[in-house]
Formats: C-alpha cells, structure tokens, sequence
C-alpha cells in the first residue's frame, strides 16, 4: 500500500448535481448510492455554498498557516481540535505526512482558537462555513438514509451540532511545496494511503492542486489509483468507515491518499478543506440488517483511532 502503484482512468469519478434537491432527492440518491458501491468516491454540485464562501476559506486557511510556527504551537492538536505539524504518521507509509493542518471540532474548541488580534473575524467564520458544510452534509446523509430504510432525519439527528457530544469536523490542510531535486523527499506522501473513520468526508480541493488518488477496493490488488482532479466549485465526497459499519458494509470505504506531484507538476504548496461528518459520541451504530454489535460514536471513533495512531486522538 506505501509503493507508488499505477495510475489509471479507467473508472470515472462522477459529479452528480444536487441543486433543487427536495424535488429530485429520489433520483439523487440512486445516483449517490451507484457512485458510492462503485467507487465510495463522488463529486457534488449544485450544493449551494457560494463559490466565494468557498475562496475565503480557503484564504482563511492560509492566513492560518501563514502565521508563525510558535503562534500555531499554542494551538495542539488533540481529539480532533487544534494544530499538528507533520505530526501524522500512517500504517501505510510509516513516515509522516508532508503537511499542517488545523481541526475545528465545535464543543472542543477552548483555548485553540486564534484571538482577534491575531486574526481578526477568524473565528466566527469558521463557524459559519463548518455549519454550511454540515447542511450538505446532512442532505448527502439523507440520501443515504433514504436506501438503507432509516427515515430522513436519522443521520442528522445523530450528528447534532447543538450536543456537547458533537464530533464532526472541519479540518484546514496545507501540503507544503515540493522540490523534485530534494533526495530526502523521494518516498514521502502528502498524505499515506488511508481510509476515513467518518460517515461521509466533505473535500474541498483547488484546480492546479492536485494528487488525490483513491483505490477502488475492486482494483486493490493490481494497485490501479484513480485519480480524483480537483473541480472547482464541486465538492469531492467519499465514504468512511463508520458509514460502511452503519451501511453493513454496503457502502465501501475506500483507500485514498494524496501523492506528491510529478517533476513536470506544480510544485507549490497545496491546501484543502475537508468537513468529516462523525456522527455524536453518543449515536448509536447499528445497520438495518444488524450485521455487527451496536456501538457508540465515541467508541467507534476511540477503536480506529487508537488502532491507527497509537493514541494520538
Ligand atoms: O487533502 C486531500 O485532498 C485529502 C485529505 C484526506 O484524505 C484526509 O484528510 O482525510
Ligand atoms: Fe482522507
């Protein structure tokens, strides 16, 4: 899973139009589902959040990223809140990923916000774009629930933004530039080949910027990666693993990771914006054909994590 595989086009990553969504959220599902079984990736538009919501947040991020190292420090990541600085190790790779990112989780918060004198209305949009994203998230989930025969509000109950128990999150990644000239970068990954824990990943990415490359769990064994091409104005969706549990393991969740460029690419820095939809600590996992043991949010999230990080959550 570290090596460099082959790339392939074979298989297509389908933007799918979510715009005038409760008078076509039946036929929207069926897209949704197909393009989930088939590759647990999609691309959505017609989502509703303004292409210049989407810029200033990504120059939110940044602003962020362009303050300096110490500052940030005061910051630390810890279950899912805060900064880290290549602070992420994957089973995959065993070498840290070559970036910083900043986690937003609502009800942990205290003390890791920059203050206003730092960066001046920060906060509060941050908030306001982490509940936009929530909104489409919460509409994709619907569709979801709609074919597994839970009722249109069931995920949304279960990620409720208003309980202290609320674990979704909004995360600001900054991949630093590359040097194809630099031996020591041979070998290293933006980000290692993983799988998300969440239901559904939210994944901004910037044209020119991009790397992405997911597995089919079909095309595991030949290591054939597809890429996903950074669409501006879309947002890049996949399914996690606490939705293939939830689904009993209809939907996939499928290995991706975001490789360096290519000595002909872009070599500069590259961001990204992604919102995890993981539902409350206090959620119940269960699927309609109760396939596993019911488990908690928190619990399930405590296991990958723990299994995948060595307690870093
Ligand atoms: O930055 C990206 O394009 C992907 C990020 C990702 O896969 C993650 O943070 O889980
Ligand atoms: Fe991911």
């Amino acid at each position: 899973m570290g090596g460099q595989g082959m790339e392939t086009r074979a298989r297509e990553v389908r933007v799918i139009d979510i715009s005038d969504f409760e008078h076509r959220k039946a036929e929207i599902a069926e897209a949704l589902w197909a393009a989930s079984v088939e590759i647990g990736f999609f691309q959505v538009s017609g989502h509703g959040i303004a292409p210049d919501d989407i810029s200033a947040a990504f120059h939110r991020a940044e602003q962020f990223f362009d303050l300096p190292r110490e500052t940030k420090a005061r910051w630390p990541l810890a279950r899912n809140s805060g900064w880290e600085h290549k602070a992420q190790i994957r089973p995959s790779t065993r070498t840290p990923d070559q970036k910083e990112s900043y986690q937003v989780t609502r009800p942990r918060m205290e003390g890791l916000w920059p203050g206003e004198e730092e960066l001046p209305g920060f906060k509060q949009a941050t908030l306001n774009f982490e509940r936009q994203c929530w909104q489409v998230g919460m509409k994709l989930l619907s569709c979801f629930a709609y074919k597994l025969g839970f009722d249109a509000e069931f995920f949304t109950r279960a990620h409720n933004p208003d309980l202290p128990g609320y674990q979704s999150t909004l995360r600001m990644l900054h991949y630093f530039a590359t040097d194809p000239a630099l031996k020591h970068e041979v070998g290293l990954w933006r980000a290692g080949a993983h799988t998300d824990f969440d239901c559904l990943t939210l994944l901004f990415q910037r044209a020119g910027q991009g790397g992405l490359q997911v597995l089919p769990g079909k095309d595991a064994a030949s290591e054939q990666w597809t890429p996903v091409d950074p669409v501006e104005g879309v947002i890049t969706c996949n399914i996690g693993d606490m939705l293939t549990r939830w689904s009993d393991d209809q939907l996939p969740s499928n290995f991706h990771r975001v490789r360096n460029p290519l000595p002909h690419e872009y070599q500069g820095a590259r961001y990204s914006l992604a919102f995890f939809c993981q539902a409350n600590e206090d959620a119940l996992i269960e699927g309609p054909d109760k396939k596993y043991p019911p488990i908690t949010g928190a619990e399930y999230l405590r296991q990958r994590i723990s299994a995948n990080f060595s307690n870093k959550y």
